[in-house]
């Protein structure tokens, strides 16, 4: 069975990306590529990692109007990425036009509450009620709007998953009980986002920033 860990390969380096998927391969299930990645290589960046053949996660986090999003979407649509990330706040119509974008074989997933946020930063933003508020409702307009399923930290992927039993749960913010958290806020260990719910969980600096990748990849499957 595939592993459910997802490696965040988070650099604008492609030998760096390349050498680090190699390393790691055979205890990861995918690869996830974001912001910083795509922002240097673009989609012949994408082609360039698919060739290593693992499953590829493009998170875009897309938010804007609607016909923006559907655009970009079929845009990336050659690519054919198994998991494509658009923000739940970007609204139901967003949402709805994200996945009639897409290709057939792609998850549409929407973020709903980033893992770096905590009350205080809803509280900041204007947002009424918990994290646990915050996540329920965007899952719920997530189902509503027929996307795959949703983005959300490990505390919160049990109650999403009650809400939307069929639903597809991404869970970042993934960290060994002794490990760095760093910009993260809302954390949990590997086998408690598994327990709760979580489909997949994304592992990015445990793994590419520790002194062996391949080690630390293991070690965290080896909790699973
Ligand atoms: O709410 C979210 C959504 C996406 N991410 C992404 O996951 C990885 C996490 O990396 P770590 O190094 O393991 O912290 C990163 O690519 C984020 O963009 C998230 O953390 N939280």
């Amino acid at each position: 069975m595939r592993s459910p860990v997802y490696v965040a390969l988070d650099t604008p380096d492609l030998a760096r990306a390349k050498a680090l998927a190699t390393r790691v391969r055979h205890h990861v299930g995918g690869i996830k590529l974001g912001l910083e990645f795509f922002s240097a290589h673009g989609q012949a960046g994408v082609h360039a990692m698919a060739e290593l053949g693992l499953p590829i996660f493009l998170d875009l986090k897309l938010h804007d109007i609607p016909n923006t999003v559907a655009k970009a979407v079929q845009a990336l649509g050659a690519l054919e990425p198994a998991i494509l990330t658009v923000h739940a706040s970007g609204g139901r119509a967003m949402l709805e036009d994200a996945k009639a974008a897409a290709p057939t074989g792609t998850k549409v997933i929407a973020v709903t509450m980033l893992t770096s946020l905590d009350a205080s930063d809803l509280t900041a933003t204007g947002i009424v009620g918990s994290a646990h508020d915050q996540v329920s409702r965007l899952t719920e307009l997530a189902r509503e709007a027929g996307v795959d399923g949703i983005v959300c930290s490990g505390a919160e992927v049990a109650a999403a998953k009650k809400i939307w039993p069929k639903g597809f749960f991404v869970v970042p913010g993934v960290r060994l009980p002794d490990g760095v958290v760093g910009d993260q806020k809302r954390v949990v260990t590997p086998r408690q986002a598994l327990d709760a719910g979580a489909s997949i969980i994304v592992v990015g600096r445990p793994i590419t920033q520790a002194e062996d990748p391949d080690t630390a990849a293991r070690a965290i499957g080896a909790t699973l």
